[in-house]
């Protein structure tokens, strides 16, 4: 009876997936020959961040976050780990521990030289490959990473904006700047008077294209005021007629305290800061608009208030300039007023 033939042993030397092998043992032997702190890490790593992790600890905060987003994360979670049981036993792939024994590649004399260390985490009786310490944390981290992202791009433009609409001055929503040179009452001003901050500067007049001039009530009514004051004609406003009342001043429009009185050049107008100066003096603070502004006015007309064009609708003064668009108020500086996109 003949025997069958032997198979020759292979003596090409190892394959790829012995040389990938045996790779990943000198990768192992490298990292456990840092410091011991990083032994450490490692360690506390690997038990602590493995598949179970997503479902104590991934899915639970994902949860509490965005219910969306956990089950997005509990779900994949349990398909990855599912996948890669089946991966495992269909590759079938070896681990290190064993493989450096049954390989046959290294003698008794090399494997006591190679320092491979086992830990209880390293102790798997599964197949190797695919790693699921790889592949379920990535896969299941997958939405609460996205998610993550996506909000923080978010709260990024949202500030971006917030600082950027804070850069533009015309499209602030409310601004605090209530006074413009002219006027001939400091009743409205709310900050200090310096050159350059503040309300030394009057606002704009003309809107930007696309914006509109907004007056809230209060400033709409102080700025009727101021524009009454500002009015040519000894004293009286000229439309307003013999007989006709001052209306009521608008509550609250005292200047704030600390506020200096209307003087100097601080909106004195064309009358000069001498003039604005004394008057202011000789009211005191805290009078009431229309009060300061008939002083100031009376004060200021030797000096000569520039004839300003009416704010007045020509029928209620006949032989008038004409009026100018209602948004734009002549040569006539209004004190108030807010620009905001319509
Ligand atoms: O990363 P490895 O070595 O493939 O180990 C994966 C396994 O690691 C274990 O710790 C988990 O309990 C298993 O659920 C998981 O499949």
């Amino acid at each position: 009876m003949e025997t069958p033939p032997q198979v020759p042993p292979d003596r090409t030397g190892p394959g790829a997936m012995d040389a990938l092998h045996e790779a990943g043992i000198w990768a192992a032997l490298t990292l456990q020959a840092g410091p011991p702190w990083l032994e450490q890490f490692w360690v506390y790593l690997t038990s602590h961040f493995d598949p179970k992790s997503i479902y104590t600890f991934c899915f639970p905060l994902a949860h509490g976050l965005d219910a969306r987003v956990g089950l997005m994360v509990l779900w994949i979670g349990l398909v990855a780990e599912w996948l890669n049981v089946v991966l495992k036993w269909f590759l079938f792939g070896e681990r290190p521990y064993w493989w450096i024994h049954e390989s046959g590649l290294f003698s008794q004399e090399e494997l006591e030289k190679l320092p491979l260390r086992q830990f209880p985490v390293t102790c798997e009786t599964g197949p190797g490959s695919p790693s699921g310490h790889c592949m379920i944390p990535g896969a299941a981290l997958w939405p609460l990473v996205t998610a993550l992202t996506a909000e923080v791009a978010r709260s990024t433009r949202r500030v971006g904006a917030g600082l950027g609409a804070a850069a533009l001055p015309p499209q602030l929503p409310r601004v605090p700047v209530l006074r413009g040179g002219g006027c001939g009452t400091d009743a409205e001003c709310t900050g200090p008077a310096q050159p350059g901050h503040g309300c030394w500067h009057r606002p704009r007049l003309v809107p930007p294209p696309g914006q509109r001039l907004v007056l809230g009530p209060g400033v709409a009514a102080a700025r009727h005021a101021a524009l009454r004051l500002a009015v040519p004609g000894g004293g009286q406003c000229p439309g307003a007629g013999p007989g006709r009342r001052d209306p009521p001043a608008p509550p609250g429009r005292g200047p704030a305290p600390g506020w200096p009185p209307a003087g100097g050049e601080h909106g004195a107008g064309p009358a000069g800061p001498a003039a604005g100066a004394q008057a202011a003096q000789a009211l005191g603070r805290g009078r009431p608009v229309q009060a300061r502004g008939r002083a100031l006015r009376g004060r200021a007309l030797p000096g000569g208030l520039r004839p300003a064009p009416v704010h007045h609708r020509p029928q209620e003064l006949p032989g008038a300039l004409p009026s100018p668009p209602s948004h734009q108020l002549g040569g006539l500086r209004p004190c108030f007023g807010l620009f905001s996109t319509s």
